[in-house]
């Protein structure tokens, strides 16, 4: 068949729904017309796209906002181009109560037109938050507030065989619906026409820190000397370093690497104005589906050895270790008792395992809970944010050490980051091994669990191991590392 759109069947398809699109647009501009408010029309069909990834990348010449999500253990993905609605709370209000409500808000009152056994419902929201809301923000984090929930205009879902693609657009009463089912169809003909190549890291980075490791390890050694007097019992303490490219980041081949060499992790970005926060998380912060809530302790942390041998006493060792052990204890305390709060059912294992990804191992225990009525994913999200692996205990005690010592604005680092849908299931990662890449600069992350049998070299040492995996991602070699 002569395939006037270069023979991509996501496009055939598209349009073959193009009369779905405008049914459902007309449904919705009169129930906007009775609200007396925009509502949000949505639209999924099933496609024979088969790597997100690519649309990512060829979406940045069209939009600012773009979102990309990959396990690939669980064989899920999932890009989302353009901003059909977004929603940050007023600084004042509860970010996470505030930004529920609003969810469910427009949910109630969207309409929906989607197959219902598909492994993600329709609309969904990306959201994001700041680790400290209470933090002035600096220039670096200026397009990423508090809070974003933001529903892509295009939505792409892969989950092992099966892609969806969903159309999401805001209709008032004089929205023409024509316009948003053709409007679609034209852009996704743009994109899939873009070509896409992952450029090679670029070589000759500069590798800057933004604080003097001296000085950092002298804020461990204070925060040792607080934690041994007694007045906290854990603090998680972070440092940036800066790298600069002699040409732009390529932040869709960044991303690749991450996925091909950390298939363990949640691999997230964020693109916003200018800027992509982007990273490959070992650490879940919290899922839900259908009632489920699952949830992990990452804490305690070692080298990967050079040999198996190697390897395997170093995990023993940290099996061992006290003071990591110790690091570990209050992650699994604290998220037990926060789950206890809003869910049945809470269980964990006696003892914690070894999680391994390529650059570093960690100590971990897997939490699973039944969600109990009336609570929601923000409720749980609140309630786990920060836990003791990248804030302290007590909670409100190692937050203000941060805060006042750390000297650093976290922005979206170390917070949750993740996606919520329509049914109100959704999985947020803690944004860990992560950085804030600009054109040709990039910021990375990393944090350390400070517990009083700290030693402040150890944990610098524990920081480089963590940045490795950006670091490669983005090209730049151990030996560059100061
Ligand atoms: C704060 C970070 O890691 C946390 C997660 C796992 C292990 C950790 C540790 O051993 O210190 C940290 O609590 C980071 O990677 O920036
Ligand atoms: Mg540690």
């Amino acid at each position: 068949m002569a395939n006037p759109l270069l023979g991509v069947r996501v496009t055939t398809a598209t349009l073959r729904e193009v009369p779905r699109m405008e049914a459902a647009a007309e449904i919705a501009r009169r129930r906007a017309r009775e609200l007396g408010r925009p509502v949000l029309v949505s639209v999924t069909t099933q496609v024979g796209l088969r790597d997100p990834l690519a649309l990512f990348a060829r979406g940045a010449g069209v939009t600012h906002n773009r979102f990309f999500w990959s396990v690939p253990a669980a064989n899920f993905e999932i890009t989302g181009l353009g901003a059909a609605w977004s929603f940050t709370p007023p600084l004042s209000t509860d970010r996470f109560a505030a930004s529920a409500e609003a969810w469910r808000q427009l949910m109630a009152e969207a309409v929906i037109d989607a197959d219902r056994d598909l492994p993600v419902q329709g609309p969904l929201a990306v959201a994001g938050f700041r680790f400290d809301p209470d933090h002035p923000p600096s220039e670096l984090w200026r397009d990423y507030p508090h809070a974003l929930l933001l529903v892509p205009r295009l939505l792409i879902v892969r989950h092992g065989d099966v892609t969806t693609l969903t159309v999401n657009g805001m209709v008032d009463a004089q929205s023409s619906t024509l316009a948003l089912g053709a409007a679609a169809a034209r852009r996704l003909q743009a994109l899939i026409g873009l070509p896409w190549r992952p450029n090679r890291p670029p070589l000759d980075v500069q590798v800057d820190v933004s604080l003097d490791p001296d000085v950092w390890k002298a804020i461990v050694a204070d925060a040792v000397t607080d934690l041994r007097a007694g007045m906290l019992e854990k603090v998680v303490l972070a440092r940036a370093m800066r790298l600069r490219g002699p040409e732009p980041f390529d932040t869709a081949a960044t991303l690749d690497t991450l996925r091909r060499d950390y298939p363990h992790t949640f691999i997230f970005a964020v693109a916003r104005g200018g800027r992509t926060f982007l990273g490959a998380s070992p650490e879940r912060l919290v899922s839900l589906r259908n009632g489920d809530v699952a949830a992990s302790a990452l804490a305690g942390s070692a080298p990967r050895g050079k040999t198996p041998e190697e390897d395997a006493a170093l995990a023993s060792a940290l099996l061992q270790s006290e003071k990591d052990r110790a690091e570990h204890a209050f992650v699994v305390q604290m998220i037990r008792a926060a789950l206890t709060d809003y869910c049945d059912a809470v269980q964990a294992p006696e003892l914690p395992t070894i999680m391994q990804v390529r650059n570093v191992q960690h100590l971990f225990t897997p939490i699973t809970a039944r969600i109990r009525p009336g609570y929601d994913i923000f409720d749980l999200v609140q309630r786990l944010h920060p836990t003791p692996a990248v804030g302290g205990k007590p909670g409100p005690a190692a937050l203000a050490w941060i805060r006042a010592r750390e000297q650093l604005d976290r922005g979206w680092y170390a917070a949750p980051v993740g996606w919520v849908d329509a049914r109100g299931d959704g999985e947020f990662a803690v944004a860990l091994r992560s950085a804030l890449i600009g054109r040709r600069e990039a910021t990375l992350f990393a944090g350390c669990g400070i517990v009083a049998a700290s030693d402040p070299e150890r944990e610098l040492a524990e920081t480089r191991i963590k940045l490795r995996a950006m670091l490669g991602a983005l090209g730049v070699g151990d030996e560059m590392i100061g």
